[in-house]
């Protein structure tokens, strides 16, 4: 794939681009392979199952756009060294309909008169626009905003925002009134009727509140699940916990069919994310029995597991980038069950954290490429004591 923001040096975040695809995808094998290569149960032609490989382009589900410029020109994109704002408009990677509603959004930061916030100087109101692409195409549109002012001016001109973006099913206004390089604040107020966007994604159909986690990559996170669940069917385990459960799509996927016996619970900090599925679930399971099998806990993971006196038959984990860490990793060698999938995206923390579970050696694993052009990588395993 070739990008002009890349060739121009203006941006660099697709790390890869220009590589081959296919080579990208063997160098990433190749890496995952000898990072884990002490934890194999067994010769590594047995254990590596085929890598899931991904589109290369537009496969990006969700778009954090920096706002910058100004008002009446507002860059949509990233920040360069001297935190002024580049227009990504024509981003390769971004799915195509969330760029086809880019210009829209840029020309209401301009009717809304929304002044693009300016790192420097510490002025302006709004800092960032998070679009997340989910089914038949809806959007759900994020503007983070310096003041409440941000958000009444969104208010009063949403209407227009919704006749130029029809594809706008959730729209939000969230506050971050501190100066911190962080993304997003905690207070968010959505402004339509819809609160939730759904996503689907492998064989079910997600909701995404605007404060949960979703995957990057629809395609490549829909392999993963079925991948997971096919491992879960095969170990038939009579209960499942998903551990950083964000809205559900390994539980809702491991726990089969309507009407199916396994039970399964997921664990999750973000009570967006907990709430979200549970909203999945309503949907997919009609019957009282089915709620009662499958439930959410909004809770710290390693918390809830100290907790539990005995954990389920099978624990999937899929924690962020930092890992499981010593205690959590700890607590599952001393008296995790029989079998564990770890789905991670980052192979170092994984390969640190299966040195601290001894007993558990890799019984299968695929890399999942949900980060194309760049060296990002899932990668998913199944764990068994030895
Ligand atoms: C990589 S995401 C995975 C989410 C989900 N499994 C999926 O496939 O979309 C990690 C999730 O862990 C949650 N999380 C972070 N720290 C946590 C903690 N200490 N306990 C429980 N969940 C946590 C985040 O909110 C996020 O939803």
């Amino acid at each position: 794939m070739q990008c002009d923001y890349f060739d121009a040096g203006v941006c660099r975040s697709c790390t890869l681009m220009g590589v081959p695809y296919a080579a990208q995808v063997a160098e990433k094998q190749a890496r995952v392979e000898s990072l884990l290569a002490p934890h194999l149960a067994g010769p590594t032609a047995s254990v590596w199952g085929p890598p899931v490989a991904s589109v290369e382009s537009g496969f990006r589900a969700k778009a954090k756009m920096v706002v910058g410029g100004t008002v009446g020109s507002p860059t949509l994109g990233i920040l360069d060294e001297q935190r002024r704002g580049v227009d990504l408009r024509h981003c390769g990677v971004i799915a195509p309909p969330i760029l086809d509603a880019l210009p829209a959004i840029a020309t209401f930061v301009t009717t809304a008169q929304l002044t693009p916030y300016d790192v420097p100087a510490r002025r302006g109101e709004l800092k960032n626009v998070i679009i997340t692409l989910g089914a038949e195409d809806s959007l759900m549109l994020r503007f983070i905003t310096r003041t409440a002012g941000g958000l009444a001016r969104v208010r009063r001109h949403l209407p227009s925002l919704l006749a130029a973006v029809p594809a706008a099913r959730v729209v939000t206004v969230n506050l971050l009134p501190e100066h911190k390089a962080v993304l997003e604040g905690v207070e968010e107020h959505v402004l339509t009727e819809a609160k939730a966007l759904p996503l689907l994604v492998g064989d079910v159909e997600l909701r995404a509140l605007p404060q949960s986690f979703v995957q990057t990559n629809t395609d490549v996170a829909g392999a993963l699940y079925r991948q997971a669940a096919a491992w879960v069917d095969e170990v038939a385990p009579a209960s499942v916990a998903d551990l950083y459960c964000g809205v559900g799509g390994f539980a809702l996927h491991a726990a089969g069919a309507a009407g199916a016996e396994r039970h399964v619970v997921g664990v999750e900090v973000s009570r967006d994310a907990v709430a979200s599925a549970e909203l999945a679930r309503d949907a997919r399971y009609g019957r009282d029995g089915d709620r009662a099998r499958i439930h959410f806990v909004a809770d710290d993971a390693l918390e809830w597991a100290r907790r539990e006196q005995a954990l389920p038959e099978l624990v999937i984990v899929n924690p962020p980038r930092r890992g499981l860490g010593q205690p959590l990793a700890t607590l599952l060698a001393e008296r995790g069950p029989e079998t564990v999938i770890y789905s991670s995206c980052n192979p170092d923390t994984l390969a640190r954290d299966l040195a601290a579970m001894p007993d558990y050696r890799v019984e299968r694993a695929r890399v999942v490429d949900m980060f194309p052009q760049t060296m990002h990588v899932e990668v998913l395993t199944l764990l068994r004591r030895a």
